[in-house]
Formats: structure tokens, C-alpha cells, sequence
């Protein structure tokens, strides 16, 4: 791992990496986070004894990696007024902001930066994170190593060799714990209908969905045949999914996934001003 990291914004996603970082042996003083707001800092300083900044160049003037962790609106003036302090320290970028080109942010911070690019997921914040990266010409083999390192504190990463691809990341990962979170609420809906008590069928739900997600994960069997041993012929689940499959469920998925999917793509081209 890098000797020293800094993060630029210190909410959700950066302490859910940070606190990831330090369960797996960062040592909590090598790492910093900035945030213009001292009491967000006391409390992150609290819990996770790291180093806190409200000056972000003063923050990164000595860092190996520094990780923009602000949203995406405020990114442009960050960087920008970083320019300087990363123009002459060089160190590794690493963006999880989403809708933004590696490019896009290497001009804002002057140019010829080591540039990755990452999409992450909010089950981060609990350890069962799925990242996508990928890296501009300027990153060595070492830095592509230690953005891995980075988020597999969180969960599990996968590489793409070109950019366009984080899109198809966000369609699949980035954006779908809300289409997970969705059918648990439509499956709640559902079995109040059939006379269940919300919380029985919340837990319920939920619980399964885990045991579906290890199963599949565990199995040396894809998901279609993991599917078809859950369906006795003639018996209930065939029914079940007999519905779905003639009410286009899966035409409706690609659907929804294309337009993420787009909806990134036009994002970037809104925040690079192209
Ligand atoms: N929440 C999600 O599902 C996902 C979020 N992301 C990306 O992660 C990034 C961070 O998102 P969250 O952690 O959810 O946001 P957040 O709002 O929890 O955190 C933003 C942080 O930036 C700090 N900040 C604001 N202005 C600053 C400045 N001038 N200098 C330094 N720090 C400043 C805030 O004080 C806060 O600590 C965003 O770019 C977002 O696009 C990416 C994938 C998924
Ligand atoms: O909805 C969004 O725009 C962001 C990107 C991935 C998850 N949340």
C-alpha cells in the first residue's frame, strides 16, 4: 500500500473506504481526509483516529495517492484549486465521483496526471462493496496495485480497459442496490397482500436474497441452473417465475440498465462541458 493517502471529502463513501483501509492494517496516521467543516472532521478524527484537514492543499502536499471523494457538481472548483500542490507532487488520483472522464479532471488538475477512475457501490459502506475501475496511460503497474488494494478493503474490484465500459459498471454495480432495495419493497407490497406483518415479510425478503446472492456466489452452477433446481415441475415457484418471464421482466431490466446506462454517458458529457 501507498506510504501516505489523502482523501478530498470525508462523507459516506470516503470514511466507508477508510474504515475499510484500516480493518485491513492501514495504519490510521498515514492516512488524511479534508472537509471544509470542522465538526464533520472531529467526529471521522474520533472515530477512526486519521489525520483531518479543512485545507486541502496543505493535505495533499506530501500524499502517494490522493482520492477525490467530493460529489460531482463541486469537483471542477476542488480541483482547480488543487492544481499547484498536485502539479508538483505528482501522486496517484484516484476519482469515485460518478459521471466525470478521467480526462475531464486530469485538465482541471493541469494535465499529465496518473488518473483512475472509479465507480464504487454504497454496499461499500458494509464491506460488500463492487467497484469498477479503470486507469489513463500515465499509471504503473504499482499505482493500478494500490487503487486495487484501495477498494478491495471494501469488496471486490474489476478493471476495464476503456472508459466508456465504467458506464455498463454503473448500469450493473454503481446504480443497483436500489434495484435490489426495489424488489424488497415490491415483495413487502406483495406478501402484506397474501396476510404476512411488513416486518416478517421485510426479514424474510431480505434473508433471502443473502442466501440467493451466497448461494450463487459459493456455486460452481450459473444462476439459470440455480434457478431451475428451486423449480419442481408443475409446482409453485415455475408458476412464479412462468409470470414474470411473460410480463418481459427481463426486457424491463435491460431496459432500466441501458438507461443508467446512458444517463451516465450524458452526465459526463453535462460535467466536462462537452
Ligand atoms: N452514494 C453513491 O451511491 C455513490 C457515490 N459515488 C460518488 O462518491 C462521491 C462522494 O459521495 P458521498 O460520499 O456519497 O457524498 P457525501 O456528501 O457523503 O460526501 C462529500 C464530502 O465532501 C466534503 N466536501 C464538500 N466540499 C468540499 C471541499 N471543498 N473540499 C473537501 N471536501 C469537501 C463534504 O464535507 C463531505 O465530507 C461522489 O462524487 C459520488 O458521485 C460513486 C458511486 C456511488
Ligand atoms: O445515482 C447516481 O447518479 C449515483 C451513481 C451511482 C450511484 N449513485
Amino acid at each position: 500500500m501507498a506510504n501516505k493517502i489523502t482523501f478530498i471529502g470525508a462523507g459516506n463513501m470516503a470514511s466507508a473506504i477508510i474504515g475499510g483501509l484500516i480493518d485491513s492494517g492501514v495504519e490510521p496516521s498515514t492516512i488524511t481526509a479534508t472537509a471544509p467543516n470542522d465538526s464533520e472532521l472531529a467526529a471521522i478524527k474520533q472515530r477512526l483516529g486519521i489525520n483531518t484537514d479543512t485545507d486541502n492543499n496543505a493535505a495533499v502536499a506530501d500524499a502517494d495517492v490522493v482520492v477525490l471523494a467530493v460529489k460531482p457538481q463541486i469537483m471542477r472548483n476542488v480541483c482547480e484549486a488543487l492544481r499547484d500542490s498536485i502539479q508538483q507532487q505528482q501522486p496517484l488520483m484516484i476519482s469515485i465521483a460518478a459521471g466525470l472522464y478521467a480526462d475531464t479532471i486530469d485538465q482541471w488538475l493541469g494535465g499529465h496526471n496518473a488518473m483512475v477512475r472509479c465507480m464504487p457501490n454504497t454496499p461499500s459502506l458494509v464491506g460488500y462493496g463492487a467497484s469498477g475501475l479503470y486507469a489513463n496511460a500515465k499509471v504503473s503497474d504499482a499505482q493500478r496495485e494500490i487503487a486495487t488494494q484501495l477498494m478491495e478493503a471494501v469488496g471486490i474490484v474489476e478493471w476495464v480497459e476503456e472508459e466508456a465500459l465504467l458506464d455498463a459498471v454503473t448500469a450493473v454495480s454503481g446504480s443497483a442496490p436500489a434495484y435490489f432495495f426495489l424488489m424488497f419493497e415490491a415483495m413487502e407490497e406483495a406478501a402484506v397482500k397474501l396476510g404476512l406483518p411488513a416486518a416478517t415479510a421485510r426479514r424474510l425478503a431480505i434473508q433471502t436474497a443473502l442466501g440467493a446472492a451466497t448461494m450463487a456466489q459459493q456455486s460452481d452452477k450459473d444462476p439459470a441452473t440455480l434457478k431451475q433446481n428451486v423449480m419442481s415441475p408443475g409446482g409453485t415457484t415455475e408458476r412464479a417465475i412462468q409470470h414474470m418471464e411473460e410480463a418481459q421482466l427481463r426486457t424491463t431490466i435491460a431496459d432500466a440498465m441501458q438507461a443508467c446506462a446512458d444517463r451516465a454517458q450524458a452526465m459526463a458529457k453535462e460535467l466536462s462541458g462537452s
